[in-house]
């Protein structure tokens, strides 16, 4: 039989099996029990000993195992942001985008609190829904608030686990709870979370339709280059990928027949993605102001 491990806390597992629609204690045979770590998100196979135990016989291999939250097998991510309250950070953006890509999650970008914006704000939203929509990614305006875009949104997390990340107080635990249902603690998920004071606090995977949403959340803030090399950057932004440079290995700085830079000047790739790139990597170029202006 199959299930699917949806928490684990401490000695605790708890198995669904989705033939039955029913949880079990999950208690790992010996042999597994000494090869490795059972995580929430694990797809096991064993048998029900009793009407509240699964004997877990094998865990699946892994497609991948997140270490925050830790959940394996996640297969995409709603990354969050507002415009307003708080302001936007297309820099924390475009590295949550470049990371989770790396990471090989399917990134879904989400506007939240679009119920609260001034004139201003609806203005500025326009423009960053057009360059990321235009970098080639897939954007929703939602509000926890009022429900709008939620539907929208809810189809696409119909499969595989999904988990939030984005920001402090952009609303992830909000969605989450609008979408599925359940409400989450609120508190639960402190800032102290980030300097590790909580670290042991369980993630539950809650079911949703034909797949799960982990109720923890995942980078509020990260470094590309904490997980990859200066090389590989390039490669995760999208609209990069559509020009031939001259050169293969061709970085987008002042190299001889970069298209991405004649991309840059004709206005097809955006200035501010560009200079997140830069950013990422800790690059500058003399041509910047110039085509960039
Ligand atoms: N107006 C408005 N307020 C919202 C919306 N979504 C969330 N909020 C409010 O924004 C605040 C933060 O929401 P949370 O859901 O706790 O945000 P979070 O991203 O989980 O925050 P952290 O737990 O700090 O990571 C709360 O006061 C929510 O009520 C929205 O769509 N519109
Ligand atoms: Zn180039």
């Amino acid at each position: 039989m199959e299930g699917i491990v949806t928490e684990r806390a401490g000695q605790k597992i708890t198995v669904l099996i989705p033939e039955e629609s029913k949880e079990y204690r999950g208690i790992p045979l010996g042999k597994v029990r000494k090869k490795e770590k059972i995580f929430a998100g694990d797809y096991v196979e064993g048998r029900v000993v009793d009407s509240q135990t699964f004997a877990i016989e094998k865990v699946k291999e892994r497609k991948n195992l997140l270490i925050r939250p830790p959940i394996a097998n996640v297969d995409r991510v709603v990354i969050v942001s507002t415009i307003q309250n708080p302001p936007f950070q297309n820099y924390l953006l475009d590295n949550l985008l470049v990371v989770y890509d790396f990471l090989g999650l399917e990134t879904l970008i989400v506007f939240n609190k679009v119920d609260a914006l001034d004139e201003t704000g609806k203005e500025e939203l326009k423009k960053w829904e057009d360059i990321y929509r235009n970098a080639g990614h897939k954007i929703f305006r939602t509000s926890a608030q009022t429900g709008e875009g939620i539907e929208e949104l809810k189809n696409e997390l119909s499969e595989g686990i999904t988990i939030f990340a984005g920001a402090s107080g952009v609303g992830k635990s909000s969605l989450i709870s609008k979408i599925t249902g359940v409400e989450l603690k609120v508190g639960e998920v402190s800032s102290k979370t980030e300097r590790g004071k909580h670290t042991t606090r369980e993630v539950r995977l809650i079911p949703f339709r034909n797949g799960f949403i982990g109720d923890a959340p995942g980078f509020s803030r990260v470094e590309a280059l904490n997980f990859m090399e200066k090389e590989e950057v390039r490669n995760h932004f999208p609209e990069f990928l559509r020009y031939e440079c001259k050169f293969s290995d061709c970085m987008h700085l002042n190299e001889d027949g970069c298209q991405v830079r004649e991309a840059l000047k004709k206005g097809e790739i955006s200035c501010e993605r560009f200079k997140s790139y830069l950013k990422m990597i800790h690059e500058y170029v003399d041509w910047l102001n110039e085509v960039c202006s």
